[in-house]
Parts: structure tokens; sequence; C-alpha cells
């Protein structure tokens, strides 16, 4: 047995545990370990958790894992939150390059606001489902309008549609939809949670590219979209169905640290 330090951070209520992994310690396939280090009754609780390692060519690599242990494709809140945890271990100043499970990314920290801008990667294949869209912004998204979200069954449809024929075996993120002032309002049912999680930064992007396509929007665009945790803003350039310069924008901070023993 050995006694491990963990740092808790959230990034509108997605919240993530993490690792300083630079001396590699952390072994990363123990699927058991990390689903019981982020349940929240038998561990310290979480919607996922990330490593922060050492990398060739880059301030640092982020490995990130769902709730239920397994290694995930790119999360967008928790990107924002490894970069705050960077820039408190001093390993980065207010700009970095990182690499994550989708390529390079680049990060800006605006310490005044707490706010932290992630660079995501290009996006250039929108599909459709009926009325629906699906795409990928780092992690695989369905993205459906409903009227009436406050009181929609997110859990219940959301689990309908990542457990369908369709997307059964790799699993969909799914993100409820509706218009509100000049923005979205967006609640997600995330696969490997397997629930509701109260943000998704990778949800909430391709919730803004999705609604520029059906609302015919060119060029720059700037879309705020509130979560159930916070808000964050997407900002993005449309050209046809190529989306490039695509940021995903909000509040990133440290929770709490402290020691587990396994
Ligand atoms: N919460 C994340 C998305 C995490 C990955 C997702 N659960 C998946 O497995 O696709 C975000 O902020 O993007």
């Amino acid at each position: 047995m050995n006694t491990h330090t963990f740092y808790k951070y959230q990034g509108a209520g997605n919240d993530f545990i993490i690792f300083d992994n630079r001396n590699g310690g952390f072994e990363r396939n123990n699927v058991d370990l990390v689903r019981r280090l982020c349940d929240r009754r038998f561990g310290i609780g979480a919607d996922g958790l990330m490593l922060l390692q050492n990398v060739d060519g880059y301030d640092f690599e982020m490995i990130y894992f769902n709730a239920d242990g397994r290694e995930g494709s790119m999360c967008g809140n928790g990107g924002r939150c490894i970069v705050a945890f960077a820039q408190d271990l001093g390993i980065v100043g207010a700009e970095t390059d990182f690499l994550a499970a989708d390529g390079v990314h680049h990060a800006k920290v605006h310490t005044m606001v707490g706010w932290i801008s992630l660079k995501m990667g290009d996006v250039t294949a929108i599909e459709r489902d009926g009325d629906a869209y699906i795409l990928n912004t780092g992690s695989p998204h369905y993205v459906k309008q409903v009227v009436g979200l406050d009181a929609y069954p997110v859990v219940e449809s959301g689990r309908d549609i990542r457990y369908n024929d369709t997307f059964r075996k790799e699993g969909v993120n799914v993100n409820f939809v509706e218009a509100e002032g000049n923005g979205y309002y967006v609640r997600t049912y995330e696969r490997g949670v397997e629930d509701e999680t109260l943000a998704c930064g990778t949800g909430a992007t391709a919730v803004a590219l999705a609604m520029a396509r059906l609302n015919g929007i060119e060029g720059f665009g700037e879309t705020p979209i509130r979560v159930a945790g916070g808000k964050l803003t997407i900002r993005f350039n449309r050209t046809a169905d190529r989306f490039t310069e695509v940021f995903l924008e909000g509040p990133a901070e440290f929770v709490f640290k402290g020691e587990i023993t396994w």
C-alpha cells in the first residue's frame, strides 16, 4: 500500500480527479482503480480522472478516463481543468501546447477571470439522423433539439439513444438543446459516466457547431451555452461544412487536494 496525492478540479460542474503522473507511478490500465476512485460513495467521486504526464515536444500529455474506468477520447472541460492544474504546478504560464487523445491543443489562461480558452480540433463532417445531428468534436456527440428542456427526461432518452443498435458498441454522448436568448441551454447524457453530467465541453462545442449549420451561419461565430453547472462560450469559423479555429471557453477551478492509499 502506498499513499498518493490527488487533486480535484471542476469546469462548469464537470468534475475531475487529477494525478501528477510525471514519475509514471499511476498504473494506466487499472480500470477497477479508476472506477473506484471516481465512485461518489466508495471513492473520491468524479465524472472522470486524468493523468498529467511528461511527453516529448509538448508541455505535458493529458490522459483521460471516464468514471467507468475506461480510457476515453477527448474531454473538453477536462482539458481546461488540466491546463489550470499544470499552471498551478508551475509547469506552464499563460499559454500552453499539450497533447491529448485527439492530438495537440493550445490553451490560454485568463487568470483575472478564471477563464480558460481551449483550442479544439477542426470539424469537417456533420451527419444527420432525422432532425438530429451527429459529429465528433474530439468525442462523438448526438445533438437533438427539444422543447421544455428543464423537465425533459435526459437520462432515460439519452440512454435509449446511446444504447440503440447504431451506438451500442462504441457509445455516443447525447446532448439535448433548447434555444435561449442569443444562445442555447444544453443538458448532456455522457457515455462512460452513463448519466447526466452538469456540463460537457465537447458536447457544448458539438451543439454550437450543429446549430450554426442549422441556422446557416457562415464565417466567425460566437455561441453562449448555459449548462446546469455554469456557462461556456464556443467560438468558431465556418466555411461550408468545415469548422476551424474552434475554441471552448469557460471556468476551470481547483476544488481540493487530498491523499488516498491503495
Ligand atoms: N465531459 C467531457 C466529455 C468526456 C468524454 C465523454 N464522456 C466520452 O466518452 O465521449 C467533455 O467535457 O468534453
